[in-house]
């Protein structure tokens, strides 16, 4: 057994543990009993849509939410028992931020690290260090609240790092972010993982799981759909290309059937036809030969989106 209080000694390398995890609200589970296992030093993903139980897990190991049935272990410690213990060793990045809109952004952070019990000079050159990781020195006596949404979020990124946490918990990291906002948030947090820092995402954004996710799960419904890379996710269900089909308006039902045979699946969206062919160009050519005349086409590689619908009949942004 784990001594209390200390990181499992069976398994130190699991800085998350989850067994038949359930969440429930009323009498409707969120989480309806998953099992999850984060290893030390991964960027570990929860993806899936609205409503799918990201936050609710989330939630769970951040210790704000406590478990209605199962068994959570992080960092090797139980949160309902040693929830403090834990969040000082965590980072938290909620959905929405949270940041002290008056003050300045050294303020923000150097108030944040006093909440850790931290020395006010070891907080003060904490905040330094920081705003540099997050390229915010030269407003660092600037107010937070005219700051862009990329500078705020990456502001909560940096404050979430300032009791140099082992595990950083990052809800919907870039949402509502534009795209060079983005590649820059995605810059920092690949560079956290290579300082070592073990990261659990949610998101319902497969680019954002491409990038960021060692591992991850695909949740619906709040249960686990499937668990893996995101390369074997998608050698696993789905093909390496994709043939996009549009016909003209009223066309497509009519063509489904000269053309469904030429890959192993396919699916059929309001707008378009996707076929699921290791080799979309020889597809395309077969379809050409046999007379159909789609509108326009395209030839894809396959991404989480694909290995989503295939699993849940579904798009992620449903
Ligand atoms: N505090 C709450 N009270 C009641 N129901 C809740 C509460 N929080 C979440 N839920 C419900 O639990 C389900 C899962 O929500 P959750 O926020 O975990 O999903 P999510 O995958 O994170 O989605 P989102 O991307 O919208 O945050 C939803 O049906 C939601 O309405």
């Amino acid at each position: 057994m784990a001594k209390e209080g200390e990181d499992d000694e069976r398994e130190p390398h699991l800085m998350v543990s989850g067994k038949a995890l359930v969440k429930r609200f009323g009498g409707v589970a969120a989480v309806a009993g998953i099992d999850v296992e984060v290893r030390r030093g991964e960027s570990f993903g929860f993806l899936g849509p609205n409503g799918a139980g990201k936050s609710s897990t989330m939630r769970m190991i951040a210790c704000v939410s406590p478990r209605s049935d199962g068994e959570l272990r992080v960092l090797g410690m139980d949160p309902e028992t040693d929830g403090p213990r834990i969040r000082a060793r965590i980072g938290v990045v909620p959905q929405l931020d949270n940041l002290d809109v008056e003050l300045t952004v050294r303020q923000n952070l150097q108030v944040y690290g006093r909440y850790f019990g931290l020395s006010r000079a070891h907080v003060r050159a904490k905040a330094v260090e920081l705003m540099e990781f997050a390229e915010l020195s030269d407003r660092a006596d600037d107010q937070v609240e005219p700051l862009s949404g990329g500078m705020k979020r990456r502001l909560t990124i940096a404050r979430s790092m300032v009791n140099d946490p082992e595990v950083l918990l990052l809800d919907e990291p870039t949402t509502g972010l534009d795209p060079q906002a983005r590649h820059l948030l995605w810059g920092r947090l690949y560079q956290l993982k290579q300082q070592g820092v073990t990261q659990i995402i949610t998101t319902h954004d497969m680019h954002e799981a491409e990038q960021l996710c060692d591992r991850l799960v695909v949740m619906d419904g709040g249960q686990i759909v499937a668990e893996g890379s995101p390369s074997e996710l998608i050698a696993r269900f789905s093909t390496r290309e994709v043939l996009e089909l549009r016909f003209a308006p009223g066309e497509q039902d009519g063509q489904i059937n000269h053309v469904a045979d030429l890959a192993g699946r396919h699916e059929v969206l309001p707008d378009r036809l996707l076929l699921y062919a290791d080799d979309g160009e020889a597809a395309l050519e077969a379809a050409h030969a046999r007379g159909v005349r789609p509108v326009s086409t395209l030839i894809r590689r396959s991404t989480l989106e694909d290995v989503f619908l295939r699993l849940t009949g579904r798009s992620l942004v449903d």
